[in-house]
């Protein structure tokens, strides 16, 4: 269903509370299947979340996630361990294109028994679980961290742990730290030096824990950018959110001070300020935060300024590829833009068309990241609910800001 979204005007003060971070849900629901003593609040209401949720506790030979890129990963892993279960792990149409080779590889060396059901390096793949008798292996770093944090939450289950070694280039690091701080907070002993990974096996009884997930950064993202397109002292506060943050978006916090918008954090609160701003172009590498890349880029389209982004190679396989949705997009908008396989380029522009119904490609992040431009311009969204990916109550929350939108 395609929504519009009315030219809106905004409350001067606002407060939002946001579901728990889709990542951080996801690494502790399999921690959660693998050592059922410790229990998990704030977790995620999303679709990616609920579906990882149904898939560890399936009976069923075939499992579907759908479009959720980190379950579709974390499972492979997950599933190669349980002995005796055979598993056909299968997705969306997208899926079936999003590569796992990478990981299926470094599994199979480590003794795994995969095979592909379609094609050679994508899902659907069959799955026989077995004990894993190998502790060692090295990958590429450089396509997916995904990879890395699914083979690092099944090490401590293996006899030995687990030993990475990764090859290139590491790409989106915070999410493989966050894989680790989790770990670590658990009660298990891991390292990181250099391009060396390894979590030890296993040993003594964990103590039984209550872990609270911090709530989403990505969905935070919208608010930076609606307060960024906001009048000067307009204040919108988010829960629940913590000052040492093991999510990498919070680099939120540094990267909308151009924009002008401060980030004051209050208890478990952070509210954000609209203050004035002279920024006239910005230029950023976002490898260790490609999450946020789509909603910077309509951020300074919308503000009418020209950016640079860079590190944004694995932007092609994810939900979309999101360089040519976003260049699509924007140009139909009236922006100019230029990508390549990595980078994105906005040129300054002044007007923004109006009512133009921009496509979301089953990407959630393409829905949320154009939303705020109808603080600038009336725009329809399609397929609008696609946001349920990470964010089912986004709309709603909109609306409690004062955006007007015909559902
Ligand atoms: O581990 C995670 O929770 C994620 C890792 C990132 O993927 P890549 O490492 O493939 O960039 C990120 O884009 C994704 O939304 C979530
Ligand atoms: C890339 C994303 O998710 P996933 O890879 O888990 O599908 C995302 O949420 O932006």
């Amino acid at each position: 269903m395609h929504f519009t979204l009315q030219k809106s005007e905004i409350a001067k003060k606002s407060s939002v509370k946001i579901t728990g971070s889709k990542s951080e849900s996801n690494r502790l629901l399999l921690l959660q299947a693998l050592y059922p003593e410790f229990k998990l609040e704030n977790v995620s209401n999303s679709d990616d979340s609920n579906l990882m949720t149904n898939a560890l506790s399936s009976k069923s030979e075939i499992v579907d996630i759908h479009h959720a890129g980190t379950a579709m990963r974390f499972l492979t892993a997950y599933f190669s361990i349980q002995e005796g279960r055979e598993t056909v792990l299968t997705g969306s149409k997208r899926m079936k294109e999003r590569p796992i080779k990478i990981l299926v590889e470094a599994l199979q060396e480590l003794g795994a028994e995969i095979s592909y059901e379609e094609n050679e390096g994508f899902p659907p793949i069959r799955i026989s679980g077995k004990k894993l008798i190998k502790n060692k292996v090295s990958l590429k770093a450089n396509v997916s961290s995904q990879y890395i944090s699914a083979l690092l939450l099944i090490g401590s289950k293996l006899e030995n742990g687990i030993e990475l070694t990764l090859e290139g280039e590491i790409t989106s690091v915070p999410y493989i730290k966050m894989t680790l701080s989790l770990l670590d907070e658990i009660g298990f002993n891991t390292s990181f030096e250099h391009n060396i990974i390894s979590v030890k096996p296993n040993t003594a009884q964990l103590k039984s824990k209550l872990l609270t997930v911090e709530s989403d950064w990505s969905s935070a993202s919208y608010y930076y950018s609606i307060a960024a397109l906001s009048d000067v002292g307009t204040e919108i506060t988010l829960s629940s959110y913590k000052q040492n943050s093991l999510q990498g978006d919070s680099a939120l916090v540094e990267i909308y001070k151009h924009f002008g918008v401060s980030t004051v954090y209050n208890k478990n609160k952070i509210t954000l300020k609209k203050e004035v701003s002279s920024l006239e172009q910005l230029s950023l590498d976002l490898k260790d935060a490609p999450d946020i890349a789509q909603t910077i880029a309509v951020t300074c389209f919308a503000l009418g300024i020209p950016c640079d982004l860079v590190g944004l190679h694995t932007l092609k396989i994810k939900e979309t590829d999101r360089l040519v949705a976003l260049k699509t997009e924007i140009e139909k908008l009236g922006g100019e833009v230029e990508i390549t396989d990595k980078s994105l380029y906005l040129k300054a522009s002044k007007d923004i068309n109006s009512m133009v119904s921009i496509a979301t490609y089953n990407d959630h992040r393409m829905a949320m990241a154009f939303a705020p431009l109808a603080l600038k311009t009336s725009l329809i969204v399609e397929d609008a609910m696609v946001v349920s990916k990470s964010y089912p109550t986004f709309y709603d929350d909109l609306e409690s800001l004062g955006f007007e939108i015909t559902k």
